[in-house]
């Protein structure tokens, strides 16, 4: 696997290899005033290794997001403890970058000075942090684009700036929210492979909440299934697919061998999801 830095000496940043590592610690999250809240999540533990690609399936309502959302730190765990590099995660943090569905760019902004914004805020020098815009637009295939407004792109690139612009601030985590939910199915089966090319130049441990069985496949060296809420670890399966990794993978014995494994246990969640909101 091709695992270069993704060239932080010129913008003046380095970072231990080894950073990124994630722990949940028996973590529970209720919705509400008191115990008799809702539990969204439910005594889970969970260890992510740096730079380890991870997605989470599960049926829908089981969790993954309030579970990405307490790695980010927009969430606090009811009882229960994450902890990324040994530090308990108290509230959001450039370290852990965030990529939602909705693309959440500044639309007065130009898609460079989007990109620009984090290191800006962080402290850097103008003229630092467009070198470091102009370096993550080049990895995302976008250079051409930088004067251009968000709402002057397709879904798809938008979606690209959207990754550009968490990784600006070299995050050692990048959480990722169904990322390609609202694209057409073309575009989203580039961007996974675009994903894969960034990831394979950057540092970052990345995990990734999606519904689509193949994408988590395709994507991940690691798959977590989530139960029916309030969620907890049915399953975590490793993926022993090669990388770099092509559409050809979708038709490997192993990839079938991991779907089937997969689809079964989401259906039977699902099921259960299902019954449980026409009780
Ligand atoms: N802010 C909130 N207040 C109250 N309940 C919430 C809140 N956020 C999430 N929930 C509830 O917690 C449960 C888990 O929600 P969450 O969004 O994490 O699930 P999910 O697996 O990401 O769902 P989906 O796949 O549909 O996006 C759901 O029952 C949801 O209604």
């Amino acid at each position: 696997m091709n695992r270069t830095l993704a060239q932080p000496a010129k913008a003046g940043i380095s970072r231990s290899a080894q950073t990124g590592h994630i722990v949940l610690d028996r973590v529970t999250v209720r919705f509400g005033e008191d115990v008799r809240g809702r539990r969204a999540i439910f005594d889970t533990s969970l260890e992510i290794r740096p730079r380890e690609f991870v997605c989470l399936l599960g049926p829908s309502g089981c969790g993954k997001s309030t579970l990405l959302n307490c790695i980010a730190g927009y969430i606090r765990p009811s009882s229960g403890k994450v902890r990324v590099d040994g530090r308990i995660v108290e509230r959001p943090g450039p370290e852990r970058g965030m990529v939602f569905q909705q693309y959440s760019l500044f639309p007065w902004k130009t898609v460079r000075d989007n990109i620009a914004f984090g290191p800006l805020r962080a402290g850097r020098k103008r003229a630092d942090a467009l070198a470091i815009a102009d370096h993550f637009l080049e990895m995302i295939g976008l250079s051409g684009f930088s004067k251009r407004y968000p709402a002057e792109l397709s879904g798809g690139m938008q979606q690209r700036v959207g990754i550009a612009r968490a990784l600006a601030n070299y995050p050692s985590v990048l959480l990722m929210d169904e990322p390609f939910g609202a694209l057409d199915a073309q575009t989203r089966a580039m961007m996974q492979e675009s994903l894969l090319r960034i990831w394979s130049e950057v540092e970052t441990t990345v995990v990734f909440v999606t519904h689509d069985v193949d994408e988590a496949i395709f994507l991940a060296d690691r798959i977590v299934v989530m139960s029916a809420g309030p969620g907890r670890i049915i399953a975590d399966q490793d993926v022993p697919l090669l990388r770099p990794r092509s559409p050809d993978i979708l038709t490997d014995g192993t990839f079938i061998r991991i779907k089937k494994s997969c689809l079964a246990k989401i259906r039977a969640e699902s099921l259960k999801a299902f019954q449980q909101q026409n009780r």
